[in-house]
């Protein structure tokens, strides 16, 4: 049997504030020159429901959100995200760009808010089977930083809210991520001028189009 097309999976990570907006402007004005097809979405979100989700979690309130709901909140939006847009459009051939996924739980829940990473494998196998991204852009930059260049568009959500011991186990979590599994994760000073980040990113981009 024929195999089917398969695109790409790509995740852009990262701590609050490190250029993931900026850099996925770059990213997907690099897949249109190269003639790539593919969709752009983010988490929590990328369906309507989703992002319903994804309001629930950024929105701040009075309430104390139990690490454990907001765990379930996150995977509940994946799921849904994955079925209806994620895996439709990798079985067309097309390349998958998604600000934020998988990574981002094992960072801001498991790093962050302290919940076992087995319990967070265990909801990960659940909810995506084998499923996960060919490769992961990680955008790192000292949290100081981040929070400094993310002040500068708006005003603070939920996750912006917390302290500075939540980013420097975020980004912890995220380093930690990365360097258990090198081939998968690209890691991307983002403390640099924007050409530089930019330099890493069309080579990583490069390199991951060679390898289909
Ligand atoms: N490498 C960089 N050096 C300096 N400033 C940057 C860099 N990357 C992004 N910025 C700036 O930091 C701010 C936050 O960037 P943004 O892309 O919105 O981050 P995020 O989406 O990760 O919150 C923007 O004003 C952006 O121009
Ligand atoms: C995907 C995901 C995101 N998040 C958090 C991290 C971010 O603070 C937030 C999403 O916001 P973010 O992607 O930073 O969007 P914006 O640039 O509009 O602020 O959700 C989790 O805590 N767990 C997850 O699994």
């Amino acid at each position: 049997m024929q195999d089917l097309p398969q695109g790409k999976f790509i995740t852009l990570e990262g701590g609050e504030g490190v250029g993931k907006s900026t850099n996925l402007r770059f990213i997907t004005q690099w897949l249109d020159e190269q003639g790539i097809s593919y969709i752009q979405t983010r988490e929590p979100g990328g369906t309507p429901l989703a992002e319903q989700l994804r309001s629930l979690l950024l929105e701040k309130r009075d309430e104390r959100v139990d690490p454990t709901a907001e765990l379930l909140m996150v995977f509940a939006a994946r799921a849904q995200h994955l079925n209806q847009v994620i895996k439709p459009a990798l079985a067309q051939g097309k390349w998958v760009v998604c600000d934020r996924f998988t990574d981002a739980t094992y960072a801001y829940q498991g790093g962050g808010r302290g919940l076992d990473w087995a319990l967070i494998a265990q909801l990960e196998q659940t909810v995506q089977g084998d499923l996960r991204p060919d490769s992961v852009l990680l955008l790192d930059v000292d949290p100081e930083i981040g929070l400094q260049r993310a002040a500068s568009t708006g005003a603070a959500d939920r996750f912006e809210s917390e302290q500075m011991d939540f980013f420097r186990k975020v980004r912890a979590a995220y380093r930690k991520r990365a360097e258990g599994n090198p081939e998968c994760y690209q890691l991307i000073d983002a403390s640099v001028p924007l050409e530089e980040v930019q330099q890493s990113l069309a080579a990583a981009l490069q390199q991951i189009a060679g390898g289909s």
